[in-house]
């Protein structure tokens, strides 16, 4: 492929990928040629004549070898955006899901609304990864501030990367912690989206998922809900009165997860589903004592 121009790189991409059985190999060649080269998205039409150099050529060959293993684009190229961030990846991270940022849309008017009554609002992360909801929280939330929890020091690292690249890691700390084992204090907001695949599911997941994901950041164990049941345990005693527990969940685990929680001494206030329809994201307070 010596002295291809843009647009003959981006033909050869496409044929390789479509080849090697990827059902969207023209928007993946398109992706990650751009991601790699830094190209605008008009610049295959207005540019496709530029000759590339070897080194991008060779970039491009190695990128798209990835590829066809079935490494997702955005792992390859180590950065995808988020909310309006741009967040790096890391292989102990979990690669955020646009659904995720449903999660954080639900929270922003509660977390602005804290900030205005207070004056602040303390979020607590909990199983951060890439820093993803609470950076996004923090972006977008002025006068919040947040912790970050992991068990995994990769991911903790990614995300203290992530917050320096998005200007909020004056605002942020990553703490490493086995759920609240090592929290101290009172948050304003407890948020998670844990690990919550049932475990007998995760070797039947696209490769792009079980191949390249982190195991930690999708076993939830044999019924999919632990990471719940240890959440909901502990949330009382790190949450203030009147303040909110938000969690990602599974498709059909709205009542599961909403029952755990009920047996802790919490209600659900509200119940959002994602772009796909499917029930995602459940926020909870401490139940009145009657
Ligand atoms: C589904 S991922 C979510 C990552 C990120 N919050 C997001 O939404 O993109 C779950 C995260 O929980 C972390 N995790 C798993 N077990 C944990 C534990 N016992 N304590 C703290 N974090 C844990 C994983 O390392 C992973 O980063």
């Amino acid at each position: 492929m010596s002295g291809a121009t843009l647009a003959e790189a981006l033909a050869t991409a496409r044929r390789r990928l479509s080849e090697a059985g990827l059902a969207d190999g023209a928007l993946d060649a398109r992706r990650l040629i751009a991601g790699l080269l830094d190209l605008s998205p008009t610049a295959f039409v207005t540019d496709g004549a530029r000759a590339l150099d070897g080194a991008q050529q060779a970039a491009i060959d190695r990128a798209l070898a990835r590829r066809v293993a079935r490494e997702p684009v955005h792992r390859i190229l180590g950065r995808r955006a988020f909310s309006r961030l741009d967040l790096a990846l890391s292989p102990e991270t979990l690669e955020p899901r646009p659904d995720t940022e449903v999660l954080v849309d639900t929270l922003v008017p509660h977390a602005t609304r804290m900030v205005g009554e207070t004056g602040g609002c303390r979020i607590l992360d909990l199983g951060t990864g890439t820093g993803a909801i609470c950076l996004a929280l923090l972006d977008l939330v002025a006068g919040a501030t947040g912790v970050g929890t992991d068990l995994s020091p990769g991911a903790l690292e990614t995300a203290r990367r992530n917050a320096d690249i998005n200007g909020v890691a004056d605002r942020f700390e990553a703490v490493e912690s086995d759920w609240f084992a090592a929290v101290a204090g009172v948050f304003d907001i407890i948020v998670s989206n844990p690990p919550y695949i049932v475990r007998s599911v995760i070797g039947t997941l696209d490769d792009e998922v079980r191949l390249y994901d982190p195991i930690l950041a999708l076993d939830g164990g044999d019924d999919g809900l632990d990471a719940y049941r240890t959440i909901a345990a502990g949330a009382g005693d790190h949450l203030r009165d009147n303040g909110l527990v938000a969690y990602e969940i599974g498709y059909d685990q709205k009542d599961q997860v909403t029952a755990i929680m009920r047996e802790n001494g919490f209600a659900r206030i509200e119940a959002v589903r994602d772009f796909g329809g499917n029930d995602r994201v459940l926020l909870f307070t401490k139940a009145a004592v009657v």
